[in-house]
């Protein structure tokens, strides 16, 4: 990671982390993510969060954004500098791309709903525990025609996990034609992430049926959009970022509220998801507009890991290991807890 204090390696207890090389005092500017690979602001917010800058008009006294894209729509900026910079980086170069998507997403998911209305029979997929039913489950809904496909229309959540999946495939689209790629933050980089597809399918059952719904529906949506269609012939990109969605993103949450802050999206910074976690973390993170900012939050020693927080440390240790089992699939092996389980 260039002449940065530290390095990627393998971690004692699995999987990789990152290593001090030499001392670091506290407050040190360990890493900046310029921008996301993918990020979505929920459909709820729109209006609200710069497209750019991520701003929430809450925290300037404003009800909404009003400067929209100049061709095709469904996304707000908070100022004409955004919107130029927005173009300027790169993402305009398919702002007709971006807006033809969002259309597009917007008028399948009014039909769906409408046709779904007169369906009685929901899709049942049986619980999948092993990676070959997994991939076969996958197989059967890439070998279905798009039209075959069943008509279900998909959940809040579900549409922004859409508009999130669809964000990954314009990036890719545009690091492709473009060569955008920004180090550490590309295609290939993002491939690398630990995959959590088979484990978050275990966890939570009704997942797989909803990554399936999800895949259908972003199939539909390659009709409207040409550019993206080359990464919807299979579902291989679908399930590349899904797998990796899960456990590697960061939430997006608004910047002047303290305490309980409104959670406003999320987004992927791929070169900043090797941070692992830990309940008494040495590096702190901070959003800064787009940038992902890191810092040691106290000294560092040398081939000490750098650790972050993903979950709320002033809880007890009872409920920081329940939420990172249920909500992150593991059992956290940092220090605070083997201490406060009394196993030291
Ligand atoms: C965002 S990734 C971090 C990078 C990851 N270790 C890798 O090799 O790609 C989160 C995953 O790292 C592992 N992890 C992070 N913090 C951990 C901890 N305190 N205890 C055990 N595993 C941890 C878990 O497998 C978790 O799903």
């Amino acid at each position: 990671m260039g002449s940065i204090p530290f390095i990627r390696k393998a971690t004692w207890y699995g999987g990789r982390g990152l290593f001090a090389t030499e001392p670091i005092p506290a407050g040190t500017l360990l890493h900046t993510c310029p921008a996301p690979y993918a990020s979505v602001i929920y459909r709820i917010f729109r209006k609200e969060v710069c497209g750019h800058c991520f701003a929430y008009a809450f925290d300037a006294r404003r009800s909404a954004w009003n400067i929209k894209l100049a061709v095709g729509g469904g996304v707000w900026f908070c100022s004409e500098q955004c919107r130029d910079e927005w173009v300027r980086d790169g993402v305009g170069n398919v702002g007709e791309v971006v807006g033809a998507m969002n259309a597009a997403v917007d008028k399948l998911a009014k039909s769906m709903d409408k046709r779904a209305a007169g369906q009685t029979s929901p899709e049942v997929v049986a619980a999948v525990t092993t990676q070959d039913a997994l991939d076969s489950a996958w197989a059967a809904a890439e070998r279905a025609s798009v039209s075959d496909q069943p008509i279900q229309p998909l959940n809040e959540l579900e549409l922004d996990t859409v508009r999130f999946l669809l964000s990954a495939l314009v990036r890719r689209h545009l690091d492709d034609t473009m060569r955008t790629a920004a180090p550490l933050n590309g295609w290939a980089d993002l491939l690398e992430l630990q995959d959590n597809e088979l484990a978050y399918v275990r966890g939570r059952p009704h997942v797989l049926a909803s990554h399936l719904r999800i895949f259908a529906f972003v199939r539909r949506i390659a009709a409207a959009v040409p550019a993206l269609a080359p990464y919807l012939a299979t579902a291989a990109t679908v399930r590349a970022v899904l797998a990796r969605d899960q456990g590697n993103v960061f939430g997006m949450y608004e910047l002047s509220t303290q305490g309980d802050s409104e959670m406003l999206g999320w987004s992927m910074y791929v070169s900043a998801s090797y941070f692992n976690h830990d309940c008494a973390p040495n590096v702190r993170k901070e959003r800064l507009g787009r940038a992902m900012m890191f810092y040691t939050t106290r000294d560092v020693s040398p081939d000490e890991e750098l650790c972050i927080s993903y979950i709320d440390v002033a809880d007890a240790v009872a409920d920081r290991r329940k939420e990172l089992s249920l909500n992150w699939y593991f059992d956290c092996v940092c220090k605070r807890c083997e201490r406060e389980l009394g196993n030291i």
